[in-house]
C-alpha cells in the first residue's frame, strides 16, 4: 500500500517504523521533562535531544549512501521527523520560554538566535524539496550536503560541549559521521549501476579480497576464472578491480586508449620503487623512458653479459660439485645475488653479491607486507633495504664513470636518445632499483623450475644434452652460438608457460570508461592481466597440465592468437612487456649448457609441491644430489 504520490513512494511499513519511533521518542522527551524542576526548559532541551536521537541515523543514511539517499525512503522519514522534533524544540524556546521571536533574540543573542532561525527554516525548505521534488537537480544536491553540514556540525557543536546524556548523543553522532564517511569511500559502486558490470564479488567491507589475494594469488585467479569466466570484478588495496584473462581479454586490457599505469599501483608498491620507474609510468614519458632501457636489452648487448653469466654460472657450478647435495633454492638465490650484482653494479660472485641478495630478499618482501611502517616490521625493513640498495646504486654508478665497463650499468649509461640526452642520474638509479627487483626472483625461480623439470623428464634431460654435445659441446659462448640450441630454447618458453610465476601484471588504471563483452568497465577502477591463468586455457594450449616444451615448434607458436603467451606481459617492446624476457630465455641457455655439459642430477624424495609464495617454489627447496656426469 502506497500513501504518498510523488516521485517517492513510501510505504505504509516504513511510515510506520519510523512514525511510532519517532512518537515514542518526542513523548518520552516531553514526559521527562514533567520530573524536572523547570518543565519548559526542559522540555525545549529534551526536544532537541530527540531531534538529535533521529537525526543520528538520517545523518548517516545521507553519507553512507551518497546521492542514493534521495531515493532512500528511511532518510527521508528519518530526516524529516527529526525536523519536526527541531520544531518543537524551537516552539518551546521561542514562544514558551521567550513569549516571542524579538524577545528570543534579546535572551539568546542575535547571533545564536538568527543562526537557530535560518537552521530551521533551510531544513524545512530541504525537507519540502526531498517530499515534493526528485532531488535530481545539481542545486538541489548542493543544497543538500549544505544542510547536512550545518544541521551535522550545529548538533554536533550544541552536543559535545554539554554533558551527560547530550555529551554522549554528540560522541554517537560524531562516530555516525566518521563511520558514514569511511563506509561511503570504501564503497567501490559509490552510487553507480550496478547491473552491467562484470560478474565477481567486493568480499569484505574496507579489504575486499585482499587477503584471499594475499594469501595465495595464483589461486585467487584460477578460482575467479573458473566461477567468474574471463572477466571479472573484485576489490583489492582498496580499490575496486576488473581483472582481464586470455588472449582477447588480455589484448583488450593492454589498449591504452582506456588503461594507464599512473597512478595506478597501491602506495605501497610506488613507495617501495621510490616513487618513480617503468611499471609506474605511462604514455609519452614510459614509453622514452623505454626506449633507453630497451638499449641494454639488445642482442649486442647480451653478448657483453654472457661472459659474466658464465663466470657465475662455474663459480656455483664448482661450488655444487663439491656439496654433492644439497638444497637447489638457496643456492639459485645464491647465483641470482651474484648475477643481478654483477649486471647492475659491476660486483663479483661470492659472499659480498650474496649479502646483496639478503638485501633484495627484504626489500621484496615488502610487496606483501602489511604496509605500515614501523621500521622493525617488513615494510619498514623493506624501506631500509629500498635504501641500502640505492645507495649501493649510487656508489656504482660513480665507480662505472671513473672506470667504464661492459655490464648492464654501463651500457645503461652510454645509453642516448637521438638528441644525444641520456637518463639523469636520479631516473637511472631508480631504474636499477626496479631491475634488482623484477630480475632476482625471475632468475632463480626459472633457473630452479629448469633444473626440476630436467629431472623430472629424463627424455627431455636426454634431448637437452644431445644437442648442447652436437652444437657447443665446449668453448665459450656468444648469441650466434646460442641460435643453435631450438629445444633448449621451446623448453625455457615452456617452462614459462607452465610453472605459476607471475600471477598478474602491474596494476593499471581505467582512463576512461569502456566496454568489454557488453560489460561496462567505469573510469578509475582497477585493472590487471592474468598472465598464468591466460597461459593455461585448454581453448589456447590444448592440455594445459602436461609439460610439452614441442608446443614451442616455431610454426605452431607462431599459430597462437595475439596476446596468448603472456609470462611477461604482452604488448610491443615499448609498452610494459617485460624487456628481460629474451635475457631470460639467454640465461636459461647458457646455464643449462653449463649444467648438461659436465653434470649430472637427482631429486632425493621430498615434497616438491609448490608453495604459497608471491613466486611459488617447491616446499622443501629443491633437495638435490648433484655430481659429474660419468
Ligand atoms: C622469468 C623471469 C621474468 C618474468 C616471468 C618477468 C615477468 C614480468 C612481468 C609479468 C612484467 C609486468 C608486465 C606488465 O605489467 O604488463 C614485467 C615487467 C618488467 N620486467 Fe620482467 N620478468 C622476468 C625477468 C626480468 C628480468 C631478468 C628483467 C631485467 C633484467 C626484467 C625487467 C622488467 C622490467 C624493467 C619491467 C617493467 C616494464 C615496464 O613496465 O615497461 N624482468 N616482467
Amino acid at each position: 500500500m502506497r500513501i504518498v504520490k510523488f516521485k517517492i513512494n513510501v510505504s505504509l511499513a516504513e511510515f510506520t517504523n519510523t512514525f511510532l519511533s519517532f512518537g515514542i521518542i518526542l513523548i518520552v522527551a516531553l514526559l521527562a521533562a514533567e520530573l524536572s524542576p523547570n518543565l519548559n526548559l526542559h522540555r525545549a532541551i529534551y526536544s532537541f535531544w530527540a531531534s538529535s536521537l533521529l537525526l543520528i541515523p538520517a545523518i548517516y543514511l545521507y553519507i553512507s549512501l551518497g546521492k542514493l539517499a534521495k531515493s532512500n525512503n528511511y532518510w527521508l522519514l528519518l530526516w524529516s521527523f527529526s525536523f519536526v522534533a527541531y520544531l518543537v524544540h524551537l516552539f518551546y524556546e521561542v514562544f514558551v520560554i521567550s513569549g516571542n521571536v524579538k524577545e528570543t533574540f534579546v535572551a539568546g543573542g542575535t547571533a545564536i538566535a538568527t543562526g537557530k532561525l535560518i537552521l530551521g527554516l533551510w531544513w524545512g525548505i530541504d525537507v519540502a524539496l526531498a517530499w515534493f521534488t526528485d532531488s535530481s537537480a545539481k542545486w538541489i544536491q548542493i543544497e543538500r550536503i549544505g544542510i547536512n553540514i550545518c544541521v551535522g556540525l550545529s548538533f554536533l557543536v550544541i552536543l559535545i560541549f554539554q554533558e551527560g546524556l547530550a555529551r554522549s548523543l554528540g560522541v554517537i553522532l560524531a562516530i555516525a559521521i566518521v563511520v558514514a564517511l569511511l563506509v561511503r569511500s570504501q564503497d567501490p559502486l559509490n552510487n553507480q549501476n550496478i547491473a552491467d558490470l562484470p560478474p565477481g564479488s567486493f568480499g569484505l567491507p574496507f579489504l575486499g579480497e585482499t587477503i584471499s589475494l594475499a594469501w595465495d594469488n595464483h589461486k585467487f585467479y584460477r578460482d575467479r576464472l573458473q566461477k567468474y569466466g574471463s572477466v571479472f570484478k573484485t576489490h583489492l588495496f582498496g580499490k575496486p578491480v576488473i581483472a582481464f584473462i586470455g588472449p582477447e581479454a588480455f589484448t583488450f586490457f593492454l589498449d591504452q586508449k582506456y588503461f594507464t599505469r599512473e597512478q595506478a599501483n597501491p602506495q605501497p608498491i610506488q613507495e617501495l620503487l621510490d616513487w618513480e620507474s617503468l611499471p609506474l609510468l605511462d604514455g609519452e614519458k614510459h614509453r622514452d623512458r623505454k626506449n633507453l632501457i630497451l638499449q641494454a636489452f639488445t642482442p649486442q648487448a647480451f653478448d657483453k653479459y654472457i661472459p659474466l653469466i658464465e663466470e657465475v654460472a662455474t663459480y656455483y657450478l664448482k661450488q655444487w660439485e663439491q656439496l654433492g647435495s644439497f638444497a637447489w633454492i638457496p643456492e639459485y638465490r645464491k647465483l641470482s645475488a651474484s648475477l643481478t650484482n654483477a649486471l647492475f653494479t659491476g660486483g663479483v660472485p661470492g659472499p659480498t653479491s650474496e649479502a646483496v641478495g639478503e638485501i633484495i630478499e627484504t626489500f621484496v618482501k615488502g610487496f606483501t607486507s602489511v604496509p605500515v611502517n614501523l621500521r622493525w616490521n617488513g615494510y619498514g625493513k623493506a624501506l631500509q633495504s629500498r635504501d641500502k640498495l640505492l645507495a649501493l646504486i649510487d656508489k656504482a654508478i660513480a665507480q662505472h664513470r671513473q672506470q667504464p665497463q661492459q655490464d648492464m650499468l654501463g651500457i645503461l649509461l652510454q645509453t642516448r636518445r637521438e638528441d644525444g640526452s641520456s637518463l639523469t642520474d636520479e631516473q637511472l638509479r631508480r631504474e636499477v632499483l626496479h631491475l634488482f627487483f623484477a630480475a632476482y626472483g625471475g632468475i632463480y625461480i626459472s633457473l630452479t623450475f629448469l633444473s626440476m623439470t630436467l629431472a623430472q623428464h629424463p627424455e627431455m634431460m636426454m634431448l637437452a644434452r644431445e644437442e648442447v654435445n652436437a652444437q657447443v659441446p665446449d668453448g665459450s659462448l656468444n648469441m650466434e652460438r646460442l641460435q643453435n640450441l631450438v629445444y633448449l630454447k621451446k623448453l625455457a618458453y615452456e617452462i614459462r608457460r607452465f610453472y605459476p610465476i607471475n600471477a598478474a601484471t602491474f596494476f593499471a588504471k581505467v582512463k576512461q570508461e569502456c566496454e568489454f563483452q557488453n560489460y561496462r568497465i567505469p573510469k578509475d577502477w582497477g585493472a590487471v592481466g592474468g598472465i598464468h591463468t591466460t597461459m593455461h586455457l585448454p581453448q589456447v594450449f590444448p592440455e594445459p597440465e602436461q609439460f610439452k616444451p614441442c608446443r614451442f615448434a616455431p610454426e605452431k607458436f607462431a599459430a597462437l592468437p595475439q596476446n596468448s603467451y603472456v609470462p611477461h606481459g604482452g604488448g610491443a617492446p615499448d609498452s610494459h612487456r617485460c624487456p628481460g624476457e629474451d635475457l631470460i630465455t639467454v640465461l636459461i641457455k647458457v646455464i643449462a649448457v653449463h649444467l648438461l655439459r659436465k653434470y649430472n642430477w637427482e631429486l632425493p624424495p621430498q615434497n616438491l609441491e609448490l608453495n604459497c609464495n608471491l613466486f611459488p617454489i617447491p616446499q622443501d627447496g629443491l633437495k638435490v644430489n648433484f655430481g659429474l656426469n660419468k
